[in-house]
Order: structure tokens, then C-alpha cells, then sequence
């Protein structure tokens, strides 16, 4: 199988809610208490931020009392707009609901916004409200790529890759420089080269690269990507698949007693998306995607997303959904995978090992922000 070649040749290419209620962000740690619309039980993840960026340390995190949201006074002179500070302008855009902040920085090679400040811009109560920050930065290399894609996570960490965010970012460019539609990007990212293709119905075709089957570059520590491995999750056995799309994930369609998810929606991800997230067997933390079949030519799926929870959708999830299910002979190469936020075309080519993921982004306001203190 292709499976078995891939990745050797990729180096190794390495969180959000909509119902996120708040969070605080520190030099190194971050931490978030997260609330699911879909249930009303709350949860509390925390990361390292990969990024290099500092700011003053602040311990302080909302609690919750008997229903009440107790919100410390930092965070709301933090997050708060002070629009006598210098102020930069920002665009949003959405691909099935996994909505992004977009800022023009081609004109240079430092992100104009920290990830502490994007962390705070991110927040749905004290900020725009995303599921992260995009940055569309300068070529490192003109002829190699066209541009730079930087991306933060809404708690302020920096994923090697996003796949709404990438085809968010093509648009953004294209609506900028008024390209004709058909046009092809070469984007640098954390994970390498990624092109695409904003297409003339608008639906962005982007072509992902080869996905990591090697534990080792994941990163994981299960013993290979050619199976499914044993994960326990509060008391709970599952099987688990480790792919990489330049960032981990965790793919699992079934418990480890065999039995399949019936109905991904009655699953409880606010309690079980952290403890995978943060499992031992992902040393860099890991985006974590549950699948339910529907046929072999579609799946439906939910995702808790390392940096930023329980997301409308995911990009390279859906990539990883497909790997593991055509591994696994759940799927065939060419599958929809159907999202909280919408339908998105995957297709895991034999011929030169390359995903496909095809989807819609849109552009939804854009406005002014205070760069913050
Ligand atoms: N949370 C991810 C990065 C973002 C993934 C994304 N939403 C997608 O569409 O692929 C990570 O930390 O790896």
C-alpha cells in the first residue's frame, strides 16, 4: 500500500470552541475552560505554546460557580478594545464554521499580532470571536512559494498547519489582489509546501501533500500508523489511529471491543476531546477526530482540536479521518466527510500518495482592532 511509503521523504511537519467562554495565557502555559452547546458539562485543557513569543505572566482563568461565570477583572481590561492604542485592520473568514482572523502582513516577517493578543482576540465573549489567527506573510523563498501562512491556535499556540484555514487564506489573497479565479498558490508552511487552488464555483481545492505514517514523526508513541492501537480514555477502552497531516491526530472509529460509533453526536467530547488531547501516547498533544460511518463513501465526523476544542470543522482532521479509514477498510480513497459545519470532498490519491481536500471559505465582515497593551 501507499500507506507504507509515505511520509519517509516528509520531514516532520509536526486548540477553540465556538462555545469557548474564556481564557487566560501565560509565557508558557495556557489554559482554557471550555463549555459544548451540546452538552452542559465544561472542561479545562491546557498547552505549550510552540511559539517563540512572551508577554507578562497572568495566572488569572474564569471559574464557574453554580452557573455563574466569574471572570477575572485582568482578563476584561486585557481583552477590552482601547482604540487610542494603535490599531490594525483584520478580516474574517469562515470554511464550514472553523472561522479565522485574517491579517494582511506581507509586508513583513514578524506577525503583527503576539499570540497572547490573539489568544484574547479569539475569545468569543472578550474578543472578534475564532477558532485562530491567520497570518498571510512574506515568501521565505519567491521561487519557491508565493506566500508565508502563519497560524495561531485560539489559545495563542501555533499548529504546523490548518486545512480551513489554508483555504481560507488562498481566498483572502485572492479577494486582496482581485486574482482571476483557477489560480494556484505555493504556500510555506510549519508542514511544507501546500497549494490551492481557489476555483471559478469558489470552492477551494487544495492539494494537502502526503500524510505521515511513521509513529515516530506524528509525533506518537503508538507503536505504528498501519494499525489501530488500544487507547484508554477515562476508563474507556477505544482504538485509535496516529496520522500526520504536519500536525497529529488521533483517529478513532470504534471501542476496542470492536464496536463502532453508532452516533458521534451522543458522544460527550468536552469530557473525553481534553484527556485525548493530552494523552501520553501524543508528546506534542494531538487534534483528535471521532468517526462514525455512514457508507464507504461518507463518514461523519466530530473533532476536538489540540489549542482550541470542540470546532464546527477540520481540515486536516478530515485528511487524517480518510487515511486512517481507508487503512482500516472503513472508507474507500475518495470519501465525504460530513462535518457540524458542512460537507468536505477527500480524496487520498494512489497514484502519487496525495491528499485532495476540497471545500468551501467565505469571507464574513471585517473591521478594526486595537493591537492591545
Ligand atoms: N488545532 C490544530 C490546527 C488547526 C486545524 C484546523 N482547524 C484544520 O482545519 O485543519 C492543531 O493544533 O494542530
Amino acid at each position: 500500500m501507499a500507506a507504507n511509503n509515505a511520509s519517509a521523504a516528509a520531514s516532520k511537519r509536526g486548540w477553540y470552541s465556538h462555545h469557548q467562554v474564556a481564557k487566560s495565557a501565560r509565557t508558557t502555559t495556557r489554559t482554557a475552560t471550555t463549555t459544548c452547546s451540546s452538552c452542559s458539562s465544561s472542561s479545562s485543557s491546557s498547552s505549550s505554546s510552540s511559539s517563540s513569543s512572551s508577554s507578562s505572566a497572568t495566572t488569572t482563568s474564569v471559574r464557574r460557580r453554580r452557573g455563574e461565570i466569574i471572570v477575572p477583572k485582568a482578563i476584561q481590561r486585557k481583552a477590552g478594545s482601547n482604540y487610542s492604542e494603535t490599531s490594525i485592520q483584520f478580516w474574517k473568514y469562515q470554511g464550514l464554521g472553523n472561522d479565522f482572523i485574517l491579517v494582511d502582513n506581507r509586508e513583513s516577517d514578524a506577525p503583527k499580532i503576539s499570540p497572547e493578543r490573539a489568544a484574547l482576540l479569539c475569545d468569543r465573549n472578550f474578543g472578534i470571536g475564532a477558532d485562530g489567527v491567520i497570518f498571510a506573510m512574506p515568501s521565505p523563498d519567491p521561487s519557491k512559494f508565493d506566500y508565508k501562512m502563519t497560524i495561531y491556535n485560539s489559545d495563542g499556540s501555533e499548529p504546523e498547519m490548518c486545512g480551513n484555514g489554508i483555504r481560507c487564506l488562498a481566498r483572502f489573497v485572492a479577494d486582496l489582489d482581485k486574482d482571476q479565479r483557477g489560480k494556484k498558490y505555493n504556500v510555506s508552511t510549519l508542514a511544507g509546501l501546500i497549494v490551492p487552488e481557489v476555483r471559478e464555483d469558489g470552492q477551494v481545492a487544495v492539494d494537502m501533500g502526503t500524510p505521515i505514517l511513521n509513529a515516530s514523526n506524528v509525533p506518537s508513541t503508538l507503536k505504528d500508523c498501519e494499525r489501530s492501537h488500544e487507547m484508554t480514555v477515562d476508563g474507556e477502552k477505544w482504538l485509535a489511529n496516529a496520522v500526520g497531516m504536519g500536525n497529529p491526530h488521533c483517529v478513532v472509529y470504534k471501542k476496542a471491543n470492536g464496536e463502532m460509533i453508532s452516533d458521534v453526536y451522543g458522544l460527550d467530547l468536552p469530557k473525553i476531546g481534553p484527556i485525548f488531547e493530552k494523552h501520553e501516547t501524543f508528546p506534542a498533544k494531538t487534534n483528535t477526530e471521532f468517526v462514525q460511518v455512514v457508507d464507504k463513501g461518507r463518514v461523519k465526523m466530530r473533532v476536538w482540536e489540540r489549542g482550541a476544542g470542540c470546532t464546527l470543522a477540520c481540515g486536516t482532521g478530515a485528511c487524517a479521518t480518510v487515511v486512517a479509514g481507508v487503512i482500516e477498510g472503513h472508507v474507500d480513497r475518495k470519501c465525504v466527510v460530513e462535518l457540524p459545519g458542512g460537507p468536505l470532498e477527500i480524496e487520498w490519491r494512489e497514484i502519487d500518495d496525495k491528499i485532495i481536500m476540497t471545500g468551501p471559505a467565505e469571507p464574513t465582515f471585517e473591521g478594526t482592532t486595537a493591537l492591545g497593551v
